[in-house]
């Protein structure tokens, strides 16, 4: 894999809380503008990964770096979508987006632009007839759809993603997915994906992140030749490499959960 310009290096991370080991020697290449998948066992340090890369957990040692200098999160614009939503009650899905957009952009007033961008992104996530609901009057799917429409609206170049789609049911997922996919086009962002639905890591990554914990943590960056993101998820599973891929996954999650 060539390096980029921006790539963003973690090597040899470890996290230590309270004593534990929570993440042990990790080290993973991130090239700007991709998204990964990560794939693991429960408990290996998925979620511990992405809120290093957040800045939420701070590691005990290692470097994290961006296009060769030190990174440090506290000084990017970071999207983070959460398992839950994340979504106040009190503010309609207009708000909640406009809000974000407002706070890292620094504006306490969008302008007749920006009204209009935040407007299309709505459109692009299918939420025109949700925009001046409150979180109560959505569905799951509509909730988790507001969240990604909230930190594509924040900008910068990350989006972190911990397990969106895993409380939506099947058809919901595929919509979320597709939507997902199709405004990431626009402005494609380095995207750290966590989920534990193998054919959702093959119809989402680029490239797919496959953590174990072998006396330390193992990250194997497999590239995904089906990757498509303007094909449909029927015409992906279609793809002869779909089940292979899957498959070959599903056995190497089963020996790292030994
Ligand atoms: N705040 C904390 N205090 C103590 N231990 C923690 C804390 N957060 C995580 N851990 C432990 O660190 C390890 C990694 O947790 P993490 O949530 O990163 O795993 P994960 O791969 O995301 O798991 P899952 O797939 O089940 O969500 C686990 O053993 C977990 O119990």
């Amino acid at each position: 894999m060539s390096t980029s310009s921006k790539s963003l290096v973690l090597k040899h991370i470890s996290v230590e809380i309270k004593g534990q080991q929570i993440l042990d020697d990790a080290s993973v290449e991130l090239d700007e503008g991709r998204i990964y998948t990560i794939l693991g066992p429960s408990g290996v340090g998925k979620t511990s990964l992405l809120k290093v890369v957040a800045g939420l957990l701070p590691f005990s040692s290692g470097t994290m770096t961006l296009g060769g200098n030190e990174f440090n999160p506290n000084e990017h614009i970071i999207g983070l979508v959460p398992q839950s939503y994340g979504l106040l009650p009190w503010q309609t899905a207009f708000e909640s987006v406009s809000s974000a957009y407002k706070i890292s952009h620094n504006k306490k007033k969008l302008t007749a632009q920006e009204e209009r961008l935040l407007t299309q992104l709505f459109s692009d996530m299918a939420l025109m007839e949700q925009k001046d609901k409150y979180p109560s009057q959505l569905s799951g799917g509509q909730q988790q759809r507001v969240s990604i429409a909230r930190a594509f609206a924040t900008g910068g170049d990350f989006l972190l993603m911990d397990e969106p789609f895993s409380a939506l049911d099947s058809l919901s997922r595929e919509k979320a997915q597709q939507l997902f996919l199709r405004r990431w086009l626009k402005g494609p962002k380095t995207t750290l994906f966590i989920t534990h639905d193998v054919e959702e890591a093959v119809f989402l990554g680029q490239t797919i992140l496959l953590m174990g914990d072998r006396e330390g943590i193992t990250i194997e960056a497999i590239e995904n030749p089906v990757f498509d993101p303007y094909a449909t998820s029927l015409e992906i599973k279609n793809h002869d490499d779909f089940y292979p891929l899957v498959e070959r996954l599903r056995k190497e999650l089963h020996n790292h959960d030994k």
